[in-house]
């Protein structure tokens, strides 16, 4: 397998990495970052959280600002951020930071320019995790979680695939993208006009219909930018507690969208998947 590695930096007695391969399904190059804390050894695999990034992100904004690498490292867990699109020369762009690269919003785009490369809801679901489960002393055991357009992508994936995972959680997330400016948006050109084939792709919808409940966390800042507009969770919690799903939904007073948010809860979001991690 071609992948090259493209930094390294010891952190907490484990390695932060990051790599370039080449994507089959993305139909492109790819940079992932993966933190493997000290108990990932020859001899020991251990589970891990896959990190979604909002939009505008790469692998690096959560490695950077989230400070989740000394947890990780206490608790045995290897964290993997991948990239938010297709990146490339020959991969289709918007001068929008809300659509085309920067903002694949973790679908399987069907429309013309962007099902050329926009397949990120395959490399996140199956082709990511073949590649790290075969070079990294892992488990199969696996978490996700994610951030505004990365917490949309965690709980949408959790909710389509909850044998794959065993908790999910998210900060900030656009919680019924078919219903509010940046999905309306992103929907329109990967998906098309149809409404209908947005519903597979839309957390309040796939809500309504979970018949298989997994443990779920989602945290809100009461002073974020875009909680009214863009992200309503208001709208996930009535569709959880319609079904009675495992949600618990936290409005943290006075946070805003950023990466402050973040880290403030992120150790907070690492044990509760240690929690259900260790369960299996
Ligand atoms: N650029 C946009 C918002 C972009 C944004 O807030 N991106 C979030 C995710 S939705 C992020 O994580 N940005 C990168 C960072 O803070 O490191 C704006 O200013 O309105």
């Amino acid at each position: 397998m071609n992948i090259e590695n493209l930094s390294q930096n010891k952190s907490f007695d484990g390695w932060h990495k990051q790599y370039r391969h080449h994507s089959s399904r993305l139909n492109c190059d790819m940079r992932f970052a993966i933190y493997l804390p000290p108990q990932a050894t020859a001899d020991n695999i251990v589970p891990v959280l896959y990190w979604l990034s909002g939009l505008t992100c790469t692998d690096e904004n959560f490695m950077q600002k989230a400070g989740a690498q000394k947890i990780a490292a206490e608790l045995g867990i290897a964290i993997v951020a991948p990239d938010t699109s297709p990146r490339g020369e020959g991969v289709a762009d918007d001068s929008g930071y809300d659509l085309g690269m920067g903002a694949g919003f973790y679908v399987n785009a069907t429309e013309a320019p962007w099902r050329d490369h926009y397949q990120m809801y395959d490399y996140i679901v199956t082709e990511l995790p073949d590649l790290i489960e075969s070079l990294f002393p892992v488990t199969t055991q696996r978490a996700i979680a994610g951030h505004s357009m990365g917490g949309h992508g965690a709980l949408t994936i959790a909710l389509k695939n909850p044998d794959r995972y065993c908790s999910v959680s998210a900060f900030s997330p656009i919680c019924n993208p078919s219903n509010c400016p940046w999905g309306e948006k992103a929907f329109s050109a990967y998906l098309g006009k149809d409404r209908e084939a947005w519903k597979q792709y839309d957390a309040c919808e796939l809500m309504e219909q979970a018949t298989q409940p997994l443990p779920a966390l989602v945290d809100q800042g009461s002073a974020d930018n875009f909680l009214t507009e863009q992200l309503m969770p208001d709208r996930l919690e009535s569709a959880a507690r319609h079904i009675n799903f495992p949600l618990e939904i936290r409005i943290q007073e006075g946070y805003d969208h950023s990466y402050y948010f973040i880290a403030s809860f992120i150790e907070e979001h690492m044990r509760f998947h240690a929690q259900h991690l260790c369960e299996h």
